[in-house]
């Protein structure tokens, strides 16, 4: 799908779903014609009375619903959430269900294997089989949901499936039961599976107590005092070179990628926090980038493969598509191994650290040296794979938000105005933002916000049933079934937000805490939440604040017109073809006051 660059004036942005309802006709099966605003009500058996036994996602059976229920109550603070009375409804993950009309490919593949189930089954039309297969996959999961409703089963194969959730109340219980130490119900599964060979041990995949030790590990990293440091030592400071390069663009009158600068920014960004290391990506095109690019869009493409050939190393090895996937990962693993090397020369040269609660080495207060400092009995391995977890969860993810905020933002010119305002307000001549004036960029925080409800990176997460559960709403999960739970959806589901395509910083209120999971009880899940949540949250936002205050205190942006920008998903939502825009320096912005000669010397290769 793709939406024009210019919406008639007065518009309040890209209309994503209005569009996406235009093409309703593609979906097909829903029981008894029901709705996306209804909760479906299923039947528990089918006429044709079969199980469908044959697939691992029904294996060992269901347990008794109200056992299950009882036991995850246990475990809920808020056990009201948990409504124990309403678990009649029955999904069958054998990888199909009962279809009123002709079902498409993917459902009579599955339907081979006999599943069966009254809940909503959703068919793959032919024209999404490329969003499902390696293209935008979450806006096929939406088009679903508008037709059949939070909660459905998605068949991937003869033997696979997703449950799809989109609503808050199925998506805080599945997060609230991952990898949880009273009752760990449902684990990272085929995510685990498919990007193992990114992650390797990394904590972002592992699980169990062996992720729970590592996440107590690192975490400690990201404490105040370092994010403190790190809005004056590099997230300031690395907006402020991209300044530079927006301000040759702006001189020269060419249009500039935001996209793909952004997402420089933000690897220059994590290579510093995370490593000491200046990957200085703004100034050439870094192999790196394409490499985590390359490396994540493999994972979606595994996890939704009909023939995972991925799992024969043997034979992958000579299939080009994981070929490039495989250097990639070795290209992204010996960079993260030499600046471990280099780090751990400097650490022993020191001998006993000062290392404590808080601790930071003032001239390096990156978070390898802070786990290099601990001293703790880690294997390298381990240590690559750990902080190559944060490399490659905070690089894209806060380079997508930033894209896909400048361009709501340059959408909607109202908005754009009460943005600029209040960095000249809060910032006054001032051109590094402090900790003080983050706290006060209130609107611009709400921005980021509304961007990320909008463009959620991941737009899916991705769970497997360890045990059998019930999830509110009485559907049934069998052991072994896989999870989807979109974001994507929750934030565009229209039960649960107001005009829930428009881009409205506002909806969250300029008082009172920044919106999160536990605040909006899962209405709004960016970091995801429970257990499992992004550790990376609080950095994420600081870094992208304060370089939206950076640049747009110095810089008027304008869309390229005619230009086309459709969505695709690696591990985030990215534009197809870049988000090309004009740059303009502000009258009696420090950009203008910066001489040709120092921008160019500041941004020459
Ligand atoms: C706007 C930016 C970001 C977004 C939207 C985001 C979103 C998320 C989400 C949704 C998850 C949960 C994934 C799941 O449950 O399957 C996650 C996990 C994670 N994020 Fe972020 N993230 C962002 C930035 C960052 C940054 C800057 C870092 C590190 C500096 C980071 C590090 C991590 C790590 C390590 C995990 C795995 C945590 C675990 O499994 O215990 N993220 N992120």
């Amino acid at each position: 799908m793709s939406f024009a660059a210019r919406p008639p004036a007065g518009s309040p942005g890209p209309r994503l779903a209005s569009a996406l309802r235009q093409d309703q006709g593609a979906v097909r099966l829903i029981p008894d014609g029901r709705r996306s605003s209804g909760r479906p009500k299923c039947r528990a058996a089918d006429q044709n009375g079969s199980q469908g036994a044959a697939t691992s996602s029904s294996a060992g059976g269901m347990q008794d619903a109200e056992k299950v229920a009882e036991a995850a109550v246990g475990i809920y603070e808020d056990e009201e959430d948990f409504d124990v009375d309403d678990m009649s409804g029955t999904i069958d993950a054998a990888g199909a269900g009962k279809s009123n009309i002709s079902p498409g490919w993917l459902t009579q593949l599955g339907r081979l294997w006999g599943g069966e189930s009254d809940c909503p089954v959703v068919n793959a039309a032919p024209e999404d089989i490329q969003d499902l297969l390696g293209g935008a996959l979450f806006q096929a999961v939406f088009k679903y949901f508008q037709e059949a409703g939070p909660v459905y089963l998605l068949p991937t194969g003869p033997v696979s499936s997703f449950l799809v959730i989109s609503n808050p109340e199925c998506a805080k219980h599945v997060l609230k039961l991952s990898d949880n130490p009273k009752r760990g119900v449902y684990n990272k599964g085929l995510v685990a599976e498919v990007s193992q060979f990114l992650f390797g041990d990394g904590f972002a995949v592992a699980g169990g107590e062996h992720w729970r030790r590592r996440r107590k590990a690192v975490s400690p990293a990201l404490h105040r005092s370092y994010l403190e440091a790190m809005i004056e030592r590099v997230f300031s400071p690395s907006a402020h070179y991209l300044n530079a390069k927006l301000r040759v663009a702006a001189r020269s009158g060419q249009p500039i990628n935001m996209e793909a600068s952004l997402t420089q920014l933000t690897l220059d960004v994590v290579g510093k926090a995370v490593f000491n290391y200046d990957f200085d990506s703004l100034k050439g095109d870094s192999p790196l980038i394409q490499a985590v690019y390359n490396a994540l869009k493999e994972t979606e493409q595994r996890a939704t493969d009909l023939l995972p050939i991925w799992k024969l190393p043997m034979i992958s090895s000579f299939i080009p598509r994981q070929k490039k996937a495989l250097e990639s990962v070795q290209l992204i693993r010996a960079v993260t191994e030499d600046l471990i090397r280099k780090c751990k020369v400097m650490v022993d040269a020191e001998g006993d650290s000062q290392f404590g609660e808080g601790y930071m080495n003032e001239s390096d207060p990156s978070v390898l040296r802070f786990l290099l400092a601990s001293r703790e009995e880690v294997t390298s391995t381990q240590l690559r794979d750990d902080l190559l977890s944060m490399l490659v969860a905070g690089h894209e993810t806060t380079g997508s938000a930033l894209t896909w905020a400048l361009y709501l933002l340059v959408q909607n010119p109202d908005k754009m105005e009460k943005a600029v305002e209040e960095i000249n307000q809060v910032m006054g001549d001032r051109e590094n933002p402090t900790l003080a004036d983050y706290q006060k960029l209130r609107y611009i925080t709400l921005c980021m916000c509304e961007s990320l409800r909008l463009f959620p990176h991941p737009p899916v997460l991705l769970r497997r049933a360890a045990q059998a559960d019930v999830l509110p709403g009485g559907y049934k999960v069998p052991v072994g079934q896989d999870v989807m739970i979109s974001i994507y959806n929750v934030h565009h589901n229209p039960d649960v937000w107001e005009n829930a395509e428009d881009f409205i910083p506002e909806r969250f209120g300029m008082e009172g805490p920044v919106p999160n999971e536990s605040n909006t009880d899962y209405k709004f899940i960016p970091f995801s939440g429970g257990p499992r949540k992004c550790v990376g949250d609080q950095f994420a936002l600081m870094e992208a604040v304060v370089a939206l205050a950076v640049i747009l205190r110095e810089f008027d942006f304008s869309i390229v017109p005619d230009q086309e920008i459709g969505m695709t998903t690696g591990a985030t939502i990215h534009t197809t073809n870049g988000l090309y825009m004009n740059v303009v320096e502000r009258k009696g912005s420090g950009a203008s006051r910066v001489s040709t000669e120092e921008t160019l010397e500041m941004a020459a290769p």
